[in-house]
């Protein structure tokens, strides 16, 4: 089948590049042309493992294709999809404007059937407004041309974005046409061959299960934060708190770790988003709130911690800091708590010595230039004349550190250690003083 995809973003190259991984032939525009001709040169814009070498492959076999050109876009394919970014407004409401956008860029040059597919995360009745959009346009063009709007969530997870596209948990096709959901069907049939993991239904649910699912996510993170908070004041260890219900079935293990809040460029916006629906709608939306707000206080935990250990005085002090991105395996720091808390830090007049596997282009195009961040090649190197480490992101590397070389590294053996990465009891044999989220009186060993 021929598709274009507009956006090259994480959604949008990951669906791009598995679709022409099984034979489609993808044209992905984006209005970004410095993004678009490095595509060309074979060079991707975001780190994502497995992508470099779909996108590869399918290049060279003449599957998948970029362009800035709208006329071209429109003309490639009658299946238009939309996966450009949803960005939150001020008032926490997504922004639709660049949905609505390719929407009039479709129905500018359309001059036949089109079927549009937005994968973009929406507001529940956004397939309606560009429903609305494509009809005005083509009125004032003075044509009649049959379309469709489909809703068609994406689920994936950065850092297994591949994998998650090539065996999907689900895929929902929210739409009001049979032959719509036909075309889906065969499209996606490749990835939806042992059990039908296709559900078909109407947009608007299709629209709320997209934020309903991530809203979930985050309400067991921000939950097991709360209980982690409360572990520590009643002098319980979170961590054998999670094994103890994540045995049981109806709980399960995934998605309870506690840390120092979720980041990325989606809970974030999803539950805030969210809540704006349900104010609109009328509804006060209390456990999102509550989910969002356990969240933003959260992400300040670590620095609270911090701040506690130096006695209120982080002027002067310096902390290393491992783990930049979002969350391992991706070079996001989208509402990273890293930013959070290097953020405090600065205010606090502190200085910070970082290391990421593979977010230090993304932190030094952030911030860059400042003489208040070192960002090291290496995570030994950033413990060099600091007065204590920060591990902020649970990457392999700083599972099993060689503690002894921390230890001599850092100017005193101190752990702030925001992924329970470490075992407490462990460290303190070891000479640190060790601080964890949620485990046990004061979270600290020592
Ligand atoms: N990042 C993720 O893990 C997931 C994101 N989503 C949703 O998918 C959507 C896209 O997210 P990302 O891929 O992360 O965004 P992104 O910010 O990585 O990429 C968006 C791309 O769209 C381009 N763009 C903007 N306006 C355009 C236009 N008019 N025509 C063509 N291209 C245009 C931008 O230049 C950019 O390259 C959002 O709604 C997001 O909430 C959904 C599931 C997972
Ligand atoms: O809509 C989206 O964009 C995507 O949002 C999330 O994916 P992502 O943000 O890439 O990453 P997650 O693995 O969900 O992690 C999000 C944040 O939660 C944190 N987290 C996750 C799990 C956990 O148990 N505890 C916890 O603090 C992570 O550290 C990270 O900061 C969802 O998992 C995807 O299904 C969804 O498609």
């Amino acid at each position: 089948m021929r598709v274009t995809i507009y956006g090259c973003g994480y959604v949008g190259l990951v669906t791009g590049a598995c679709l022409a991984h099984v034979g489609n032939r993808v044209l992905m525009v984006d209005v970004d042309a410095e993004r678009v001709a490095r595509l060309r040169r074979g060079e991707l814009p975001i780190y994502e493992p497995g992508l470099d070498d779909l996108v590869a492959e399918a290049a060279a076999g003449g599957r998948i294709a970029f362009t800035t050109d709208a006329d071209e876009a429109v003309a490639h394919a009658e299946v238009q999809f939309i996966a450009v970014g949803t960005p939150p407004d001020e008032d926490g409401s997504a922004d639709l404007r660049h949905v609505l956008e390719v929407a009039r860029t479709i129905a500018e040059r359309m001059d036949g059937y089109r079927l549009i597919v937005n994968k973009s995360t929406v507001p529940v009745g956004t397939a309606d407004r560009v429903r609305e959009t494509v009809r005005e346009v083509l009125a004032a063009r003075g044509l009649e041309l049959d379309f469709d709007v489909i809703s068609n969530p994406e689920f994936l997870k950065e850092g297994a974005a591949v994998e998650d596209f090539m065996k999907p948990d689900r895929i929902i096709v929210g739409c009001e046409r049979e032959d719509s959901a036909e075309r889906m069907r065969e499209l996606y049939a490749p990835f939806n061959r042992n059990h039908d993991r296709l559900l078909v239904m109407d947009t608007r649910s299709a629209e709320l299960t997209k934020y309903a699912a991530n809203a979930m996510l985050a309400t067991k993170i921000s939950f097991m934060n709360e209980l982690a908070n409360l572990a520590e004041r009643v002098g319980a260890d979170i961590e054998r708190v999670r094994v103890g219900i994540g045995s049981d079935p109806r709980i399960g293990y995934h998605f309870i770790y506690p840390g120092c809040g979720y980041g990325g460029s989606c809970f974030p916006k999803d539950v805030k988003a969210l809540i704006r629906t349900a104010e609109e709608a009328g509804h006060d939306a209390r456990i999102l709130r509550a989910v969002d707000g356990v969240n933003e206080r959260q992400k300040r935990r670590l620095f609270e911690k911090i701040r506690d250990h130096f006695g209120g005085r982080l002027a002067g002090r310096t902390l290393a800091l491992w783990g930049l991105a979002f969350k391992p395996n991706t070079d996001d720091m989208r509402e990273a708590p890293s930013r959070t808390l290097m953020e405090a830090l600065w205010a606090a007049g502190a200085r910070v010595r970082a290391h990421d596997p593979v977010a230090m282009a993304e932190a030094r195009r952030l911030y860059g230039g400042r003489d208040d961040l070192v960002l090291c090649a290496d995570p030994m190197e950033a413990l060099e004349g600091a007065d204590a480490l920060a591990v902020v992101t649970e990457w392999h590397l700083f599972r099993s550190p060689d503690f002894d070389a921390v230890k001599a590294r850092l100017r005193r053996p101190v752990i702030f250690d925001g992924r329970n990465l470490y075992d407490p009891a462990r460290l303190a044999a070891l000479g640190f003083t060790y601080y964890g989220i949620g485990r046990g009186t004061g979270a600290r060993s020592a």
